[in-house]
């Protein structure tokens, strides 16, 4: 017997970044959008926990215990008093260490799926606790469809989406790393205040009403200058999308995942198109939003 879950990316479609806290993260008014991007995790019986991972990216996913699919198995096996004994295998479709919270996904779909296949039947709320603890960002990535989180992310409240948003995402040769841009981001801001982060009403309004010119008018990300800083070559990836008509082009959470907003399918495959030719990325996706939270299949 095994359990498969289906987990997706998201991108921020606002991400406030608050200052450096006493513990080193920021305090949040992050918009999260699930787009249709998926890893899936599927959990069988073994003697001892092990972690398996196929796709393009796989290479750079660790196979041990730092795997957010294995901590997350760790986790809810001590909290019921079990052995994690699971064989937890990733089919990896969302890029590694491009702001989309790929490892994120994995460790909430590894949560779902050890919950299913032992019976634990721990509640949503304990769920969402123990995806707190794994990182920021897994109890989106549990949640789906869209949210704003705030403290470091992690304290979720749905938001309305009132129609279907058309993506493309063009990932980068190399990765970032989230901390060494939080930290760049620190850098950047020294000697300045740095305002409380607030959610923007006019963002929240037009993912409720389904409208993608008012949405790619208010989107924006604090952290964008820190990844550009960074990794300097994206300004001509976001150039490139802008060029091909996107309505809006943004660096997706930390990077270097590039975000492009646009109308429909048609201009989708448009702007895909003209990225592939640019030669500023590695690979092109296109996909819509909302997608769903992690899903048993
Ligand atoms: C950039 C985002 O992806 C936007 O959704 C998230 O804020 C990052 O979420 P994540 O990858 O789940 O991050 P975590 O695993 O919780 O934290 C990784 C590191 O990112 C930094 N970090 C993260 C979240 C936050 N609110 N403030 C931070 O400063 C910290 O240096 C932390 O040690
Ligand atoms: N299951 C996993 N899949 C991918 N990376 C993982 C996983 N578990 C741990 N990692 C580690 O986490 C690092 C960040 O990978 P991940 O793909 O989650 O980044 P990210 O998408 O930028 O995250 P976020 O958007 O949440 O900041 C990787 O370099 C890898 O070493």
């Amino acid at each position: 017997m095994s359990v498969t879950v289906r987990v997706p990316a998201k991108v921020n479609v606002q991400l406030a970044v608050g200052a450096a806290r006493p513990d080193g993260f920021h305090d949040l008014a992050n918009v999260f959008l699930a787009v249709g991007l998926y890893d899936e995790v599927t959990a069988a019986p073994a003697d001892e926990l092990r972690i398996t991972c196929a796709g393009p990216d796989a290479a750079q996913v660790p196979l041990d215990r730092t795997n957010l699919a294995a901590r997350a198995a760790l986790a809810l096996a001590a909290r019921h008093g079990r052995e994690p004994a699971v064989h937890l295998h990733i089919a990896k479709d969302i890029p590694v260490a491009g702001g989309m919270a790929g490892g994120s996904a994995d460790g909430a779909g590894a949560l779902l799926a050890c919950d299913a296949l032992w019976g634990t039947g721990a509640s949503r709320e304990e769920l969402l606790e123990i995806c707190a603890e794994l990182g920021s960002d897994v109890p989106f990535s549990l949640v789906g469809g869209a949210a704003l989180g705030t403290g470091r992310g992690e304290r979720l409240t749905p938001l309305e989406v009132g129609g279907t948003f058309h993506w493309v995402f063009a990932m980068a040769e190399r990765g970032l790393s989230t901390p060494a841009v939080f930290r760049e981001f620190d850098r950047l801001g020294q000697g300045r205040e740095i305002p409380e982060p607030v959610a923007s009403q006019p963002l929240i309004d037009a993912l409720a009403k389904g409208d993608a010119d008012a949405l790619a008018a208010a989107v924006s990300n604090d952290l964008q200058p820190a990844a550009l800083s960074l990794f300097p070559e994206l300004d001509r990836t976001l150039a490139a999308g802008r060029a091909a008509g996107a309505l809006a082009a943004l660096v997706s959470g930390s990077g270097p995942t590039t975000a492009f907003l646009v109308r429909d399918a048609e201009s989708a495959a448009r702007v895909a198109r003209e990225l592939r030719a640019s030669g500023t990325c590695r690979t092109v996706r296109t996909a819509t939003a909302p997608a769903p939270g992690a899903t048993v299949l």
